[in-house]
Formats: C-alpha cells, structure tokens, sequence
C-alpha cells in the first residue's frame, strides 16, 4: 500500500515535533475545498496516544478526506495536522514510518500475487531488513488469514481478500499507530470479527488505532473515543463512555404494572413511556427521588430504577440530523 511508504522519502528538517505530547494525531482549523465543494470544514480532531478511535459520519461526511489530510495524502486548503508530533505534510517523513495505514485505493499491482505485492511493499518500509522482509510478509499475510490466497494474482481477488491485502500492509512491521479507513467494508461476518481481533490486540499492545466506520455496532464494540462528523465538521468528540452518558438523561424503572405507573407520572406531570426495558422516565425536568416518590406515592411497587444509558445509534441519530428533521418527534 502506497499511503505510509511512498511519502516517507520527504527529507524533513529537524524541529518539526509540536508539543502535543499526549495526543497521538491532532488537526486544528481543518478545511479542504474541492473546488466549491466543502469536504471538512474546521474539523479539530484530537487523538489521544493509546486510544482506538472511531471516526463515524454519514456518507460524504469527510471521513476520508480527514483520513487522507492526517496521513500527508491529501493537502489541507487551510488548517494543521501534527501526526506523532510532526506537522503533515511538511514533515510527513519523520512520522510515516511508525503509521500503518489501510486507505481507499492502495494501488496494488493487479498482475502480481498478494504475496508479490507485499514483498514490493515490505521493500520500501525503512523499518524493515531486507533479510527480514520474507518473514515479515509472512506473518502479515497470516494475520489477516490471507495465506492461503497469497500466491494468487490480485487481480482475481474478492473485495473483502483486497482489504485483507490492505490491511497486512498496515501490519508489516510493529506501528505507533494504526489508520484505518473502512476497514470492514467488502469482508464477511468471520472477516469483520477477525478485523475486530486486530484491534483489540493493536489496543492491547498500546498502538493508537484511528477506524473510520459507518458500522455503530462495531465502533460501540471496539472503540474507546468516537468522533462523530457531519457536513465536513466534528460535531462531537471524546470518550465514547462519556459520550453515551451525555444524551438526555432518563430513568429505567421496572414495575409489575407498567401501565398504573405511566398513569400516576403523568398525574405529575412527568414525562414517560414504556419501553421494552421498562418505564422510561425522562429527568430533564425532575430528579430520580421525584419520580420513585410520585410511584410510591401512587401505590405502584418500584423493583427497580436505574438511570438509562444511551445507545451510540441514538448519539449519532441525534448528533447527524438535520435541522429540519428536528420537529415532529
Ligand atoms: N477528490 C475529490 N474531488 C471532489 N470532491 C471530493 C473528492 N473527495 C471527496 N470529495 C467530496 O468531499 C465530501 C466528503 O467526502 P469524503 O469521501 O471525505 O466523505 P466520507 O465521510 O469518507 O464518505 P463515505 O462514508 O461515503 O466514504 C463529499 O461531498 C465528496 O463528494
């Protein structure tokens, strides 16, 4: 794959690092116009070292292109990334070695094997003995569980075999950190579970991880941070835990009459409905004492209250609408 190799031959003056010591990648302020088209406008990003985060957005949200910006591919119209503590694309070269990346597109050579392919790739990596390079390309190949096919022509390979190829690219030798971008796109269930293993064991090995993914499922599952993008711009970012407990808070409560209870919260005036978990209760308005006192008070037996966790699908439902979708809820 192209995206970590070919641009480390940048030679770089020294003094490029920026002292963003904790953060892994950072953008501030930025912008790409593809003629007047808005790609990503003022996105300032923050990935902290050590952390597995999950950019998620609605198609043509920018996604890539941030990707793209981070990893020296694509030039900013306006605004700065620091990757690893070096200025990109200015200084790409000192960074880019430790970054493994998966991008849209890694031009692979349609003619020659998988195997072939890597061996080309594992030879421009700076890290990489030469007398290394067979082993090295072995082990990738294995990871992904592509060995099998690794003597075959790329040309004749499945999408999901392609982003395998892709990602063991990413994997050649030990990373700083890891770019993904779509990584599950084309691969099975056994594929996107075996995507899900590599993350998990990169995280575990202290390598940041950046995965872009439109699968809320598979980001709520493997990442510690989300950012959410919409229209070009972050419109959230941060711990996905913190994240969740930032929706509109609201109470779980399960009774053995769900229907005499909605009936004595509505008597004071407290907002709920039933929910196949129980009563949810929202406490935009009231505090939980409130509402298990208005319950009691009723006569209606309280098993259990505990407060409600959002769901990272209603974060980005909420988080992605568009303003005129807003009414009518
Ligand atoms: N090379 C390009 N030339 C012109 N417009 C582009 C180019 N690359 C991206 N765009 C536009 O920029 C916007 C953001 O695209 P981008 O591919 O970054 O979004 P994305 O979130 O990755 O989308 P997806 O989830 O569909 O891959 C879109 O409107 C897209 O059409």
């Amino acid at each position: 794959m192209s995206t970590s190799t070919t641009a480390t031959d940048v030679v770089a003056p020294e003094g490029a690092a920026t002292p963003a010591a904790a953060l892994a990648a950072q953008t501030r302020g930025l912008r790409k116009l593809y003629g007047r088209t808005v790609a990503v406008d003022h996105v300032d990003l923050d990935v902290p070292e050590g952390a597995v985060l999950g950019m998620l957005g609605p198609n043509g949200s920018g996604k890539t292109t941030t990707i793209r910006m981070l990893l020296g591919l694509v030039r900013p119209t306006a605004g700065t990334v620091s990757l690893l503590g070096h200025a990109v694309p200015e200084h790409a070269g000192h960074a880019l070695p430790d970054v493994g990346a998966l991008v849209e597109g890694p031009g692979f050579h349609p003619f020659l094997s998988g195997r072939e392919n890597l061996l080309r790739m594992a030879a421009a990596e700076p890290r990489l003995a030469t007398g290394d390079i067979p082993h090295a390309v072995g082990e990738a190949l294995e990871r992904v569980g592509l060995a099998a096919a690794a003597n075959r022509r790329y040309r004749g390979y499945s999408l999901g075999m392609k982003q395998r190829l892709g990602l063991a690219g990413a994997l050649l030798v030990p990373r700083r950190m890891v770019v993904l971008d779509e990584p599950t796109n084309g691969l099975d269930p056994a594929g996107t579970r075996e995507v899900r293993t590599i993350i998990s064991e990169l995280h575990a090995a202290g390598v940041t991880v950046l995965v872009s993914s439109h699968l809320l499922a598979e980001v709520e599952a493997t990442c510690t941070h989300v950012a959410v993008l919409h229209a070009g711009s972050v419109v959230a970012q941060g711990e996905l835990a913190e994240l969740l407990e930032s929706g509109s808070p609201a109470l779980l409560v399960s009774t053995t009459d769900g229907t005499a209870a909605m009936e004595a919260l509505r008597a004071s005036r407290i907002p709920s409905r039933l929910a196949p978990e129980g009563v949810r209760v929202d406490l935009t308005a009231c505090t939980p004492p409130e509402v298990i006192a208005a319950l009691v008070h009723a006569g209606v037996d309280v098993h259990e209250a505990r407060r409600a966790r959002t769901g990272l699908e209603d974060l980005f439902a909420r988080l992605t609408q568009e303003p005129d979708e807003e009414d009518g809820s």
